[in-house]
């Protein structure tokens, strides 16, 4: 915010940006309970403007008909409030990636309140700091007067025994692991418990004989099951009665120096208290090894003495630890299991390998090392679950005495999966009996993945720069897959090696790396992969293959993708990791690596097509077939380009009279449009015009020589209009050509930038106020207004489409047409195949005159002349006889 900008002003321009302090604030995930929220990255004053909380608004009906689809978990993001006598509500549900619905409640020490900004003669709801909020701080407010069930304290815990993802347990305060775990929470107050504690701390409950839980072995003295599922119990703390709380309303209005409209705000956020469970979040589990003694085992796993607390660098606030002890992991199940050969007896049914293994003779050598390959292998699923998480228990073979005890000193044997301290992985190796015999003699190196992979000197360091970019992402499992892979990360740092300078190219980062985060997460659920390394392992090509599949909606069916260009894009990144692969294996002269990058290369050229790439291209392409035809019309486009011209003068007038980010704002927008339109030029390489560009636009004098080869109209179009150069598609430099009018609307919005407010650090010329971003070239609203017949076809790629369309319909020779091509910035191979080509309406026109004649038997009148000439009043002739037929 500049210094003479007021809160209230900043609010507006904010709002009218539609953008949040995106350098000021960042979403972190909290814990399962209280979800997401927001906090600072820089200090804020009393009275500051923090965020608006934007989402739709919509009148009272249309909140009722809403609240009634939504489910819970939706319906608490609307916000309702009165204004002029009307009830409106702001409905924040849609996950928009704006801040301020994120924002939790806080009613005894809130440090923001919220106010009424009316902005364009609408209402928006925003935040201000109440007092000085310093960096790092969660942004909070009061919700307002209801019982929220956060904010009880609970006389009587309504208890469901359930999946939850637990972070600190409500007595011992614990961490355990992220990763779903089944435990108690209380319907009423959303608290957690380890089940272990509860019990433990079960003489100071007094439990109510009504409502009890079928979980015996925890809950002493209770009855029967409950009638709902068996999974609920209510347990009666001592203390005062049941409460109810004051629901007052708090004032929500800041005192601003000016003169403002504000209003008292009531946040009608829908209750959700009671909705919460459903009947699938319920497992009372009937394994023989019940999760309560599964979880006592974990517990007291970590609880050795050899327990270790680490921090990981991923997660700074959750903690790691080291545990080494008879418990492991099942494969099949994932619980920790005490006796595992015993526990496989379980599995032995439902998977084929324990069945093989449990076969073998007891005390044989090859059934003990075939049951410690099984144990590591359950025991590296969790640790890459945990390691996903950032917190939980590792399980290593061995806690070393010598090294320290620290994650990051332990990595796994290639051969075995088992987690060894690092200086002892090297001699293991060379002893594991899970190790193949054709490498028996081979010097081994120290070639270990997973945690270790991350700490090659061969590998990019990751820079805190992506970290920020990566950090914009959604908090979900597909993000923490992202940071804990390896390969992955470094493929998003060699992407933003070459593109990172270009801040327009970090969504399509983010967009490269998710979607094989969303590929890793599925290799995880379906299968024993549990790295992009592991992925690319040939002999996982059919596992990584059928993953891609899943991941992009393959119908085997019908054998269509729902998301075929999401298998093609896989199929290049899957390749690009490849190659970093093979540039680490290069470097670390690491011949197995080679080889077997080599074997998944010669596997991706020969066999991708086959099973993902063809049926992805024909997806693609069937999917063209028949596709309405969205050219807009000229007479729309001309009624747009009027109204575009009538918005641009009022809204220069408005600027000139009253600079303010609003009156910038609205001639930013119209201007782009009609930059675009006029150019028929992609939205986003005008949209990133910077003021650079257009102020070296070229101006210098027409040339002499050249000019003589122009006719008097092109040179006084050259000497009317300007030209600027930019960078296009791909990297290729286009042009676009200004009008003398719209040179100077864009030369008096470069001098109003500071006036109203836009960063000085903002290159583009279409900058919005107070943020690093431009606007996007729209044409929805102006398409709407301007009475078009059809203005859903009023978009730039239509209108692109249409003067390509035209193009040949004018007969272009072919030098002109690829001096179009080139101004529009096709691809030139592109542009032939796809404008110069007949289109439908062209075959119908020119093709079926041939096809007429041929049918009549009037060859002969048409021999010797082209397409274009069949056709005057003989052709129409022929046409016309022939649909008499
Ligand atoms: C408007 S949303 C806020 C964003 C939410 N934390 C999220 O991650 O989506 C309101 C929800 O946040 C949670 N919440 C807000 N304030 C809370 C608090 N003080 N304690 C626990 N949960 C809270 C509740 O689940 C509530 O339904």
């Amino acid at each position: 915010m500049s210094r003479r900008t007021t809160p209230l002003q900043d609010a507006i321009n904010h709002i009218l940006a539609r953008r949040d302090k995106n350098s000021m604030l960042e979403i972190k995930f909290i814990n399962s309970v209280k979800g997401r929220g927001i906090f600072t990255l820089a200090n804020f004053k009393q009275g500051d403007f923090v965020v608006e909380y934007r989402g739709e608004l919509i009148d009272a009906t249309e909140a009722e008909h809403r609240r009634n689809l939504y489910p819970s978990a939706c319906s608490v993001f609307m916000f309702e409030f009165i204004w002029k006598q009307k009830t409106l509500c702001i409905d924040g549900a849609l996950e928009d990636g704006s801040f301020g619905r994120l924002v939790n409640d806080e009613h005894r020490t809130p440090n923001c309140r919220m106010k009424l900004i009316e902005a364009e003669g609408k209402p928006h709801l925003c935040l201000f700091a109440l007092k000085e909020i310093a960096a790092g701080s969660e942004i909070t407010y009061d919700y307002g007067g209801k019982e929220w069930p956060w904010r009880k304290k609970c006389t009587i815990h309504r208890l469901v025994f359930e999946s939850v993802k637990l972070d600190k347990c409500g007595i011992c305060h614990s961490p355990l692991t992220a990763i779903r775990w089944h435990g108690l929470r209380c319907k009423q107050c959303r608290c957690v418990w380890h089940k272990i504690c509860l019990q433990t701390s079960s003489e100071d409950w007094d439990m109510s004989d009504g409502d009890v839980s079928s979980d015996e072995e925890y809950i002493p003295n209770s009855a029967s099951d409950s009638e709902s599922s068996g999974t609920e119990l209510s347990i009666e703390l001592p203390g005062p009665s049941k409460n109810s709380h004051a629901a007052s309303m708090p004032d929500l209005c800041v005192t601003f120096a000016e003169k403002e409209q504000t209003m008292d705000v009531k946040n009608n956020f829908e209750h959700i208290l009671n909705d919460l469970e459903t009947t699938d979040d319920l497992h009372p589990d009937q394994e023989p090894d019940s999760s309560e003694s599964c979880q006592q085992k974990t517990k007291d796993a970590c609880s050795e003495k050899s327990t270790v607390d680490i921090s990981q660098n991923e997660s700074p606030t959750k903690s790691t630890k080291l545990i080494k002890s008879t418990v492991n992991f099942c494969f099949a199940c994932g619980k920790p299991q005490t006796k595992f050969a015993r526990h496989l007896e379980t599995h032995v049914n439902e998977n084929a390998e324990v069945a093989q293994v449990l076969q073998l003779p007891k005390s044989s050598k090859d059934r003990k090392v075939h049951l410690e390959r099984l144990r590591n292998l359950g025991n590296f699923k969790h640790n890459s679950a945990v390691k996903t998480t950032g917190s939980g228990c590792l399980k290593v073979k061995r806690i070393s005495k010598k090294s320290s005890s620290s994650a990051e000193t332990y990595e796994y044997c290639l051969y075995c999966k088992g987690m060894i301290s690092r200086k002892e992985v090297s001699r293991h190796m060379k002893r594991c009996a899970l190790r193949p015999e054709n490498n028996a003699e081979e010097k081994l190196k120290d070639r270990v993945f997973g945690i270790a992979s991350t700490q090659s000197t061969m590998s990019q360091p990751i820079s805190s720069e992506l970290y920020s970019v990566l950090g914009k992402m959604h908090k979900d499992d597909v993000s923490s897959a992202i940071r804990n892979d390896h390969y992955i990360m470094q493929l998003a740092q060699s992407l933003f090696n070459k593109h990172g300078s270009d801040r327009s190219k970090h969504e399509y980062i983010r967009q490269k790396v998710r979607e094989l985060g969303r590929l890793l997460v599925t290799l995880r659920h379906t299968t024993r992969i549990h790295n992009m390394e592991e992925a690319i392992k040939p002999a996982n090509f059919f596992i990584l293959t059928n993953a891609v599949k899943r991941v992009s909606g393959f119908d085997t069916e019908t054998s269509t993708f729902k998301a075929p260009s999401l298998a093609l894009k896989l199929g290049h990144s899957l390749r690009k990791i490849s190659d970093i692969i093979m540039c680490r294996a290069l470097m670390e002269e690491d011949q197995e690596a080679i080889d077997s990058i080599r074997r998944f290369h010669t596997l991706h050229e020969t066999k991708w097509s086959e099973l993902v790439s063809h049926s992805a291209l024909s997806n693609l392409s069937e999917a063209k077939y028949n596709k309405v035809d969205s050219l807009p019309l000229t007479r729309d486009v001309q009624k747009l380009q009027l109204y575009l011209g009538q918005q641009v003068e009022s809204a220069r007038e408005k600027l000139g009279d009253n600079p303010t980010a609003g009156t910038y704002a609205a001639l930013a927008k119209v201007i782009l449009c009609q930059v675009i339109l006029f150019n028929r030029r992609r939205e986003g390489e005008v949209a990133r015009m910077t003021v650079k560009n257009f102020e070296d636009r070229d101006m210098s004098k027409l040339n002499e020589d050249i000019s003589s080869g122009l006719t008097e109209v092109e040179k006084r179009l050259c000497q009317q209009f300007a030209r600027v150069e930019l960078k296009g598609k791909k990297g290729r430099k286009v042009a676009v050509i200004l009008t003398s009018d719209m040179t100077d609307n864009l030369s008096l919005l470069v001098s109003k930038r500071k006036e109203c407010g836009v960063s000085e650090n903002n290159m583009y010329l279409f900058a919005i106020p107070c943020s690093d971003g431009h606007y996007r070239g729209q044409f929805g609203q102006f398409a709407d207004a301007c009475g078009a017949e059809h203005p859903q076809n009023l978009r730039s790629t239509n209108l692109r489409k249409q003067i390509a369309t035209i193009s040949q319909v004018m007969n272009l020779k072919d030098n002109e047409l690829d001096q179009l091509a080139d101004f529009l910035g096709h691809d030139i191979r592109v542009h032939r195949e796809y404008y110069r080509l007949p289109q439908s309406t062209i075959q119908l026109a020119k093709i079926s005159k041939l096809l007429m004649a041929m049918e009549k038997g009037s060859v002969k009148d048409i021999q010797g002349k082209t397409l274009d000439e069949i056709g005057g009043m003989h052709g129409l002739y022929v046409v016309k006889s022939a649909w008499c037929l």
